[in-house]
């Protein structure tokens, strides 16, 4: 869509110099001239403005209106291009949750130039912010942003989840009238961005493997859309067409949204990321001689740790001085707490009870309504299923498989790979508010024991099945639940978007699929069931809750008494090294019982938390643990490693740590915690039955002590092989006499409330012989084992064996 100059001239000349007036005589005129039946390159303009009044979506109208005012006010003059529109941003108000599509919502208007914005940008930004979304003001580190754009300068923008960040990178197209590229990494995301802008007037597209319509991006590059998400991939193959693009209607500038996947370091590395170097070179000023300044960058993330910032200035070859937009990672609504439980079906009951109570407390659910419930949920066909069940109210039947129709049934979803396969599954977010905020908004006391709102729950897992079981189960207790991962139905996706939006559904349980775009304001509690792969995960994930400032919960159910493990993923030894640090950080924030979670996950993000404590959470809440003296503990453990290795050296104080790296050959060489423990069962009486799982706690404590660390290559979630330090055989030396006071962590407390079953016992070796557990064994159930077989191939008994099982 568009005007031409000569209707611009002929409206000026009707009523006068008034912009307003103006445009509603081009409207008007348009309108007309076409319900004459004259077609004119305003043709779908109105159509569009018809279908606004049709609908009533006055609203929308307006906003059109004023995208257009704001190009002629800040271009000063109308293009001759009379630009193809279409009706999508009307549809978008519509049904939130439509097909993907190129939104057009401007006119094709001619640009200024970067110094055209002049100095009193900020006024301008301010006005376009009030009259495209509504805001009063630019926060302060949405000006920082832009400042550093306007000087033409490379910005890295931290920020919190839900803080504002796109708006960083949404102003510079609507104050210059130049295309703003945006490098985001999913194309649903970038889907729901698009949507977003073009209700709010703002002209977008999106690029890559969901785009279905294909002239699309031959449009975009002929500089029809303000706005262009791509992804990595694609704009790597866009260079050339974009250069021109650059000469044609010019670039403001280049934003790398989630910026912290560029880094090997961050918790979603990925590689094309890294390539986008390429943009630096190749839209420089050195590179095309009609820019004047190279093309700004700026990458902006929520969750990224200072190893992560440095490895993205310099993968991205930013310029050497880029302006650094940090604001706090602390939120203070937000109520950290962990709790032990084996994520397994059986803890359902139990750990979501209080769940199930909040949304059911005012509903009488008849068991044909949960019947109904798990229908739409399970089978995405409400009426026919329904129909196809019994009437008897008493008989819960859940669905089954064995329906004619496809019905939804795990193995069914499972196998069900349609559209969204082009989606990763992948989840960026992260969690961020603008810094301004401090725990004196609430009010501390009463906010911690105060329930939250009824509000939305997200529920994280990390399978895909947990999705379903744990959906299907909330579902036959009654609450609105539905499940979300990638390889469900496009159809069932956008359904529990839009339902979980409208709040039909309550709870969403979702892998980490159901992450970036979800704006929600009212999520009420984000549940971890299961442990995440990172801290940075975790609290993206966690970031979603509470985004209306208002308290909310966020719990992580993890099974404290096992280290996390790495879930499938294709790594290199490197990434490996990585994944495990990650983890490693992950399962020490869980356990630890003496600092303030939201304090360790500040800190985490490298951020001086200038709170004593964020009195929400539920260590600030119930208060560390009792102090313990360990030193008998310490000494002897400490003392057991250290005679393993060369005792003479370290009585003399020459232990060199590197020299044992170098003579380690044999594992006989290198015990792991396991044979120490064994050691100490064997030859302290009074330490015979103390659990392994308490000295991997004291393990640990003496490693962040320093006194003992990994002698193994490789990177462990917590120390397997045990090897002491010149400062943990100092220690050793110097602590005949003196206390070792620590707090013991999670897993030890645990140890000590968990009834100690045979299979701890065996560990120390006596096993069938010892009569208390050759009791507990008797009277233990029978474990049902699967006989299975194993041949293996490397040994010439293997493949005599499988050869005569055949
Ligand atoms: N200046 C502002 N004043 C008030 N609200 C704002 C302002 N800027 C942005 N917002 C609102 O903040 C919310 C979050 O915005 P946005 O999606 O850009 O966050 P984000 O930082 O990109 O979050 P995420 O990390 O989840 O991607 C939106 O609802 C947006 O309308
Ligand atoms: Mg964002």
């Amino acid at each position: 869509m568009g005007f031409q100059i000569s209707e611009a001239t002929e409206a000026i000349k009707e009523v006068g110099p008034s912009l307003n007036n103006a445009i509603d005589f081009i409207l008007n005129a348009c309108s007309s001239r076409n319900e004459d039946g004259t077609s004119n390159g305003c043709s779908k303009k109105v159509t569009r403005k018809r279908d606004f009044s049709v609908t009533g979506k006055k609203s929308v109208g307006r906003m059109r209106q004023l995208s257009i005012m704001d190009h002629l006010q800040s271009a000063g003059k109308v293009n001759k291009t009379c630009h193809e529109s279409d009706t999508s941003a009307s549809r978008a108000k519509e049904l939130p949750f439509q097909e993907p599509i190129g939104i057009v919502t401007g006119i094709g208007l001619s640009y200024s130039k970067e110094e055209d914005v002049g100095p009193d940008w900020e006024v301008k930004a301010n006005a376009l912010l009030q009259k495209h979304f509504g805001f009063a003001s630019l926060k302060r580190f949405q000006k920082e942003a832009l400042a550093a754009w306007i000087a033409h300068k490379d910005c890295l923008v931290l920020a919190a989840t839900g803080s504002g960040k796109s708006l960083c990178f949404q102003i510079p197209a609507l104050l210059t009238g130049k295309v703003v590229v945006v490098i985001s990494p999913l194309i649903s995301l970038m889907h729901d961005q698009c949507l977003k802008l073009a209700r709010h007037g703002v002209s977008a597209c999106f690029l890559g493997s969901g785009q279905i319509d294909h002239s699309v991006e031959e449009k975009s590059m002929r500089g029809m859309y303000g706005i262009i998400y791509v992804c990595p991939e694609t704009i790597l193959r866009l260079i050339k067409p974009l250069q021109s693009l650059a000469e044609s209607r010019g670039i403001a500038l280049f934003a790398i949204d989630e910026v912290h996947c560029v880094s090997k370091w961050g918790h979603d590395f990925r590689p094309d990321y890294r390539r986008l170097s390429a943009l630096r070179d190749n839209f420089s000023a050195k590179k095309l001689s009609f820019l004047k300044f190279d093309i700004p960058i700026m990458a902006l993330t929520a969750t990224a740790t200072t190893r992560v910032r440095e490895d993205i200035i310099k993968s991205l070859q930013m310029s050497e001085d880029p302006k650094i937009v940090l604001t706090s990672f602390f939120r203070p609504n937000l109520r950290f707490s962990v709790k032990h439980s084996k994520t397994y079906s059986s803890s359902y009951e139990r750990d979501f009870r209080e769940l199930i109570e909040t949304y059911t407390r005012n509903q009488k659910y008849s068991k044909k309504n949960i019947l109904n419930e798990i229908n739409n949920n399970w089978l995405g066909c409400t009426e026919e299923t329904a129909s196809s069940e019994s009437d008897d109210d008493d008989a819960i039947t859940l669905p089954t498989k064995t329906s004619k129709r496809k019905q939804l049934s795990v193995e069914y979803l499972e196998d069900d790979s349609d559209l969204f396969l082009d989606v990763d599954d992948f989840d960026v977010t992260c969690g961020e508010f603008d810094g301004s905020s401090s725990t004196k908004d609430l009010d501390v006391c009463a906010s911690s024991i105060q329930q939250v709102e009824q509000g939305s729950t997200i529920i994280y897992v990390p399978t895909r099945k947990d999705t379903l079981t744990i959906a299907k189960y909330l579902s036959t207790c009654g609450v609105k639940a539905a499940a979300y991962h990638a390889k469900l139905p496009k159809s069932h996706l956008r359904q529990v978007h839009k339902e979980f939006h409208e709040n039909t559904v309550q709870v969403v349980v979702a892998t980490i699929a159901f992450g970036m775009g979800i704006d929600k304001l009212d999520v009420r509690r984000i549940i971890h069931y299961g442990w995440p792969q990172s801290l940075e995960a975790y609290y993206q994930e966690a970031g979603r809750a509470g985004r209306d400032g208002k308290l909310a919960d966020c719990v992580l159910y993890a099974n404290l008494s096992r280290m996390p493990s790495l879930l499938p993923n294709k790594r290199s030894e490197e990434q490996t090294r990585q994944a495990y640090k990650m983890l490693s950080d992950c399962f020490r924030y869980a356990i630890r019982t003496c600092r303030c979670r939201a304090q360790m996950l500040v800190q985490y993000f490298g951020e001086d938390f200038s709170h004593e404590t964020c009195h929400l959470c539920d260590i600030c809440i119930k208060g560390p643990p009792e102090k313990q003296d360990l030193k008998d503990e310490a000494r002897i453990l400490m003392g057991l490693i250290a005679a393993h290795y060369d005792k003479r050296s370290y009585e003399e104080g020459s232990y060199d740590d590197d020299y044992k790296h170098n003579r380690r050959q044999t594992w006989m060489e290198m015990p792991n915690v396991r044979m120490f423990v064994s050691k100490i069962r064997e030859q302290y009486e009074q330490h015979a039955a103390t659990d392994l799982l308490w000295w991997r706690g004291l393990v640990r404590i003496l490693e962040d002590k320093g006194y003992l660390r990994e002698g193994d290559d490789k990177t462990h979630v917590q120390i397997k092989f045990p090897e002491p330090t010149k400062l943990g055989l100092e220690f050793l030396r110097s602590m005949s006499e003196e206390v070792f006071y620590v707090w013991p962590e999670a897993d030890m407390l645990l140890s000590q409330t968990m009834p100690k079953s045979y299979s701890s016992f065996s560990e120390w070796g006596k096993g069938w012989a010892h009569p208390q557990i050759r009791k507990q064994r008797l009277l233990a159930k029978p474990r049902k084992r699967k006989l299975q077989r194993h041949f293996h191939s490397a040994t010439v008994r293997g493949r005599l064996a499988a050869k005569l099982s055949k």
